[in-house]
């Protein structure tokens, strides 16, 4: 059985594209101060919609702050926030991917679909465990030394 596969895009219709900029975006952002505001709104929603996302903003918050305490050296809190930003970041990236299939398929029951949900959330999965590693391996000799002395 053969598909119907769209034709390549000709050299006119590639031009409307990069001419006509944003074409197909119902808004733009007027100015680096409104596209701040679009990108807060996206994280509120994200934490207020997501548990896990609200899950991994508070351990990532506890992460950073004993590694202020326990008096890590600065590239190594600078590891922890890396690794942290990415947890967060491929959150929201795993937000905008499910809302942009739920767009496409709405309720309907797609093996793409499945694809995409289940990969976006499995770089957010490999993410957190990569963090765990780094948090574990930067945190935990000084916080059971800590421990231990004040035992
Ligand atoms: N339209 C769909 N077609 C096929 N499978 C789907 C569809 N919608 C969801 N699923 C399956 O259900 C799972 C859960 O969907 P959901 O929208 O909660 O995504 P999620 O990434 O698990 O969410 P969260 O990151 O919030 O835990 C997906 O990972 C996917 O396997």
């Amino acid at each position: 059985m053969s598909q119907k596969v769209s034709p390549p895009p000709t050299s006119t219709s590639l031009q409307k594209i990069v001419t006509n900029e944003r074409e197909f975006s119902w808004k733009v952002a007027s100015n680096l101060f409104v596209s701040f505001k679009y990108a807060w709104a996206g994280i509120t929603y994200s934490f207020q919609t997501q548990r896990n996302f609200r899950i991994h903003t508070s351990v990532c918050a506890m992460a950073i702050a004993l590694s202020v305490y326990l008096h890590l050296r600065p590239v190594e809190i600078a590891v922890i926030g890396i690794t942290s930003g990415l947890v967060l970041a491929l959150e929201l990236l795993n937000t905008a991917i499910e809302s942009i299939v739920d767009l496409t398929v709405k309720q309907t029951y797609h093996e793409l679909a499945k694809v995409a949900k289940d990969c976006a959330a499995g770089a957010v999965l490999v993410s957190a465990l990569v963090a765990v590693l780094v948090a574990a391996t930067l945190l935990l000799p000084p916080l059971v030394a800590l421990i231990i002395s004040s035992l």
